[in-house]
């Protein structure tokens, strides 16, 4: 049986089969445009991701079924009838509506909103953006005014219109803060706050089962797992008992804890609880999230400021850290999440001097990211001891100045993916539940021990959060 992973995620839209030995490949990959129409607005156009979708899954060849993960909490509107997009895709990271949660927060709905959604007040969630889709676009207006519209998260819209069926997976839905996470069901409270139609949602489904069929090239393609990408990655890392955790190093920094069939709800340590995934016919498995908003973003970032030309430039620094020299960066390019849950920080380096260069820029950039990963670290290690060492994916974490730097900090051993597609790897894992086919995990790991008799002064880096925080507001 030949199975696919579809891996549509923030910069691009990737399809993975497995090898012969069950190593994950990427057979075919496209990135898309990033759009910022003003400050703190991102979006993409929700044609050119279908586009990419299809080019994809004509490119596998053959497949008996496919599964497709998301970039969680991004969203938009369409049209019941002709399934054609009626806006943009708000991207997770758009801040368009930090004004309205501060509104919110202001007249005291969050801690409605934490008890029943289990997530704070912020922008990076579906509901305050599809609430302003609703106020804001003309055209959903008119879909309202004729009763066909379509509201959710991209995944939503990709089965509606490449399968036809009107469903979301429950660990998407556990993250736009519109569903009831102990009812795993819409919260018409929620709903009615952030000014959501509940009617024009998608009905919420467990992560594998029958999504529909694509017609592809090669035939008809069931869909046989629909998931947030985060959440495929912790299924692809092996994660399965209490304790077991992920990070994974993409546009943002994402770390998953699996904590089983209970809800760890932590909200003063900035944690959110979320649904890691649901198989057909089980209880869900919930986990413990926590995001660094820009992590690779904030090196393309200095990277497209010409602070480097290579990736291959930044692996390798001189000791002492520019945070023992005294310079701090912290990557706060799109405000602060876990454990600040602060949308208006903003980036910022402290600490320079008239002998800095580009070189010491972009060491104390990789060392702000690996010092953000070790605040959400110590806060998850807080709630529930994290089982053993730290296994990391994504770009930077084939990066050696980086990963040496993380274990100096968080004080434990640093196991890199050797293989980088864990996501796709959970992604093609979920599909294969409903086949059943059990696929265990087949990647291998390096270890990177915190060097002894290192001491950080990381209470430098938290001076700077702190200052990151204020900043815009004062
Ligand atoms: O698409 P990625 O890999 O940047 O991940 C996006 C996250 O799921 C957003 O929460």
């Amino acid at each position: 049986m030949r199975l696919a992973g579809l891996d549509q995620g923030t910069t691009s839209t990737r399809i993975l089969s497995l090898s012969p030995d069950g190593v994950p490949q990427v057979v075919h990959a496209i990135q898309h445009q990033q759009f910022y129409p003003h400050e703190g607005w991102v979006e993409h156009d929700p044609e050119e991701l279908i586009a990419n979708i299809r080019a994809c899954i004509n490119a596998v060849g053959p497949i008996d079924a496919i599964g497709i993960d998301n970039q969680g909490e991004s969203c938009l509107a369409w049209d019941a009838v002709t399934k054609e997009a009626l806006t943009p895709v708000l991207v997770w990271q758009d801040n368009r509506t930090s004004w309205q949660i501060a509104a919110l927060k202001a007249d005291g709905h969050e801690a409605e909103v934490m008890a029943r959604a289990k997530l704070p007040l912020d922008p990076y969630f579906s509901a305050s953006k599809l609430g302003w889709i609703v106020r804001n676009s003309s055209a959903v207006q008119e879909a309202i005014r004729r009763g066909t519209l379509r509201l959710g998260t991209t995944d939503a819209f990709f089965l509606d219109r490449l399968t036809g069926r009107f469903v979301t997976d429950v660990t998407t839905a556990s993250r736009t803060s519109l569903m009831n996470l102990e009812r795993l069901e819409w919260d018409e409270t929620l709903c009615d706050l952030f000014g959501v139609p509940m009617e024009c949602l998608p009905q919420i489904v467990p992560t594998t089962g029958d999504f529909g069929a694509i017609e592809t090239a090669h035939g008809r393609v069931p869909v046989a797992a629909s998931v947030v990408d985060q959440q495929a990655a912790l299924y692809g890392f092996g994660c399965r008992t209490t304790g077991d955790a992920k990070i994974t190093f993409g546009t943002g920094a994402f770390a998953l804890m699996v904590t089983g069939a209970e809800i760890v709800n932590k909200p003063e340590m900035g944690l959110l609880p979320t649904v890691a995934w649901q198989l057909d016919g089980e209880k869900p498995v919930f986990a413990l999230d926590g995001g660094v908003y820009t992590a690779s973003a904030a090196l393309n970032w200095a990277k497209s400021l010409g602070l480097f030309e290579d990736f291959g430039q930044i692996n390798d620094f001189a000791r002492p850290s520019a945070l023992e020299k005294g310079l701090v960066f912290v990557p706060a390019l799109a405000g602060l999440g876990c454990p600040h849950w602060s949308p208006d920080a903003r980036g910022i380096w402290l600490g320079l001097s008239i002998d800095h260069g580009p070189a010491q820029m972009v060491q104390s950039i990789l060392e702000g990211v690996a010092l953000r990963a070790s605040e959400v670290v110590s806060a998850m290690n807080t709630c529930i001891p994290l089982s053993g060492a730290l296994a990391i994916d994504g770009g930077i974490s084939q990066n050696p100045y980086f990963t040496q730097f993380l274990a100096d900090v968080t004080k434990r051993e640093i196991r890199p993916a050797a293989m980088p597609e864990l996501t796709g790897l959970g992604t093609i894992g979920l599909a294969a539940v409903p086949m059943g086919i059990d696929l265990q995990p087949t990647s291998q790991f390096g270890s990177i021990q915190p060097e002894t008799g290192i001491s950080l002064p990381v209470e430098r880096f938290h001076r700077a959060v702190a200052a990151s925080k204020d900043f815009v507001k004062t």
